[in-house]
């Protein structure tokens, strides 16, 4: 099954990625932890996405497409995957879109985790206390909020074309969210 995760900075895309990959088996592909892993490594490309990442800002989406490109390219990915932090615009889901076709699959769903801005603001302020990321301060926070909102959510209405998106209700417990994911999923 291959799935994309869709929403705003700290709906629980990360979370909700682990609990669905542990039951079936296929890879979470994360984006912004590929950059992070790129930044920890100290590579030249990790020197370059910190800048960007610590405005709040998007990484280019030449350097995302081929992390994503190598990713998806490995063995475990071939069964299917859960990608979460791609497409971040419409010009990411479009080269996505190329990609797939390419390597002759399609996606089976686009999840879109909707949860209300203030409680997005206030799990990422837990979220910077737990976790310790430079980009999860308030400024930034605001920063990539306005981001999502310009760039990120138009992605759910390409998605909407092709008729695989399903709204998922972001808020109440972590089981919750998955139990409504599940649902879908079953479908
Ligand atoms: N249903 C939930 N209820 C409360 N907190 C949650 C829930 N889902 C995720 N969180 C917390 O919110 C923060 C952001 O979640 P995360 O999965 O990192 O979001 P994203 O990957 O979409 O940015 C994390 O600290 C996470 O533990
Ligand atoms: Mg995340």
């Amino acid at each position: 099954m291959r799935i994309v995760l869709l929403g705003a900075p700290g709906s629980g895309k990360g979370t909700q990625a682990k609990l669905i990959v542990k039951e079936r088996g296929i890879p979470h592909i994360s984006t912004g932890d590929l950059l992070r892993q790129a930044i920890a490594d100290e590579t030249e490309l990790g020197k370059a996405a910190k800048k960007v990442m610590d405005a709040g800002e998007l990484v280019s989406d030449e350097i995302v497409l081929g992390m994503l490109k190598d990713r998806l390219s490995k063995d475990d990915a071939q069964k299917g995957f859960v990608l979460d932090g791609f497409p971040r615009n419409l010009t990411q889901a479009e080269m996505l879109e190329d990609l797939l076709d390419d390597l002759n699959i399609e996606l089976d769903h686009a999840l879109l985790i909707q949860v209300d801005p203030d409680e997005v603001v206030a799990r990422i302020a837990k979220r910077a206390e737990e976790e310790d990321r430079s980009d999860d301060t308030e400024d930034v926070v605001r920063n990539r909020l306005e981001v999502y909102r310009k760039q990120t959510a138009p992605v759910a209405d390409f998605y909407r074309k092709q008729d695989i998106v399903s709204e998922i209700h972001g808020s109440g417990s972590i089981e919750q969210v998955h139990d409504r994911i599940q649902a879908v999923l079953r479908f």
